[in-house]
């Protein structure tokens, strides 16, 4: 009897559950193959085939044109790297239900977030929303995440331990990695603030605020560059995230790096205002981020959704993204991630990065030419976190990778892709989604 075709037609062809073996015909990206030197194709693709022994790439070689043995021939469908997502908030993940956003602003969001969090973020509560959140990004292919922690006293003290233990659960799966969360002015308290810091090094944790323009920011941010010194902690800043145009701390960061000459790696999230910044300006702070070595997430979804939203009966005119292309001309890495996931700074999002990279291509136009942008969800943010070997496919590296339907940047694109095939350490997993009616009782 013939089989009947699926409605979504031919899916990939599955990928043995045991054994070596060789996928002909996959497209591979110049971007995330270094090492992989052939002639690419106008839209940055080469047809390949990829070797697997013993869960690792053993070749990534020139399509052969005769017959192969043991292989599996993917017909020119699209194979990337697993994703790298450096901006998460899964500690206050999944929480809309609720503690929805009364009406979508960024003011809004803070205070629904914060007294959520004073009610309802005990251990439990922030453990069970944390596993659902690195399921979904771990079924959609996700390989490492950052994730701030909310850590204004006293939930320092609840969610450090929890992201400790999620770390060790996840180890092999998602590498997790966390920092911290506080608004700038509470460094002024010193002697907790050094606490925080104590305990962040203790978790190998990164040490992070949100900075914004207050009179002694200057101050502040050498108090935290110091004790990241001290304590050889990495740094992770939230930047002006508003429309205000006076709102430039992103250069303040800078200077403070530039100051105390540090070599730890410094990440800078949303950086917002820089849009609505003249040209003159945000361009020679840009050189000054430059030359302290800074790298800056974007986290297009989110921003989208919180900024230029002033009244229910206006339109949004602005996009919400900091100046992409600007920083990577000026060779500042830059990435995008996921940021909120169904929490009252983004009602939507669910720790997919293909989503976030395929949303990102049309609000931040990463496209015509796509160049290498791809990196920007993969080997850039993979930098960023200090990983060795994430984000990019190379012979001698581990097999994890997606296979997906799409053969062409408009197809990858433009469906959801919700049937791609995620691989980790050679074999496919399995990539089903958790259920939303699990929090159910959370959400009472
Ligand atoms: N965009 C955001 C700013 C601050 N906190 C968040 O969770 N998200």
């Amino acid at each position: 009897m013939k089989a009947r075709s699926s409605r979504r037609g031919e899916g990939v062809p599955p990928i043995p559950q045991s054994g070596d073996y060789r996928l002909t015909d996959a497209r591979l990206h110049s971007s995330l193959t270094p090492g992989f030197e052939v002639a690419f194709d106008g839209d940055g693709f080469a047809l390949a085939d990829i070797e697997v022994v013993d869960g690792r790439i053993a070749s990534i070689s020139n399509r052969q044109s005769h017959p192969q043995v043991n292989a599996i021939d993917l017909k020119g469908r699209i194979v990337l790297p697993c994703f790298v997502d450096c901006h998460t908030h899964i500690d206050k993940g999944h929480i809309w239900p609720r503690s929805p956003n009364p009406d979508g602003s960024f003011i809004g969001a803070l205070a629904a977030n914060e007294t959520d969090r004073c009610d309802r973020w005990n251990a439990e509560d922030v453990a069970r929303r944390m596993d659902f959140s690195l399921r979904s990004a771990y079924a959609h292919g996700t390989r490492a995440l950052r994730t701030h922690l909310d850590s204004a006293a006293p939930q320092d003290e609840i969610s450090w331990p929890v992201f400790e233990a999620m770390r060790d659960k996840w180890r092999g799966r998602i590498e997790l990695q966390a920092a911290s969360l506080i608004g700038i002015e509470d460094v002024r308290e010193t002697a907790w603030f050094d606490g925080l810091a104590r305990r962040v090094a203790k978790a190998g944790g990164i040490l992070g605020a949100v900075t914004y323009m207050v009179p002694d920011l200057d101050a502040l941010l050498d108090h935290m560059f110091s004790l990241a010194i001290k304590h050889g902690l990495d740094l992770d800043f939230h930047a002006d995230e508003t429309d205000r145009v006076e709102a430039a701390s992103l250069r303040k960061i800078a200077e403070a790096a530039l100051r105390h000459r540090f070599e730890g790696r410094m990440l800078v999230g949303h950086c917002c205002s820089l849009a609505r910044q003249p040209d003159a300006e945000v361009l020679a702070a840009l050189d000054i981020v430059a030359k302290a070595g800074l790298a800056v997430v974007s986290l297009p979804m989110c921003n989208l959704y919180l900024q230029d939203r002033r009244t229910e009966a206006t339109t949004p005119r602005w996009r919400g993204v900091t100046l992409l292309h600007e920083m990577k001309a000026r060779g500042i890495p830059v990435a995008v991630a996921s940021d909120n996931t169904r929490d009252p700074f983004y009602a939507y999002g669910d720790l997919d990065m293909l989503e976030v990279y395929r949303e990102a291509t049309r609000i931040l136009h990463l496209d015509h030419p796509v160049g290498d942008w791809p990196k920007a969800v993969a080997e850039t943010p993979a930098d960023a976190m200090g990983l060795d070997g994430a984000g990019v496919l190379r012979a001698g590296g581990p097999a994890d990778f997606i296979v997906f339907k799409g053969r062409s940047w408009t197809e990858l694109l433009s469906r959801p892709e919700a049937d791609r095939v995620v691989v980790r350490d050679g074999r496919a997993i399995d990539a089903a989604l958790p259920d939303y009616a699990e929090l159910d009782d959370m959400m009472v």
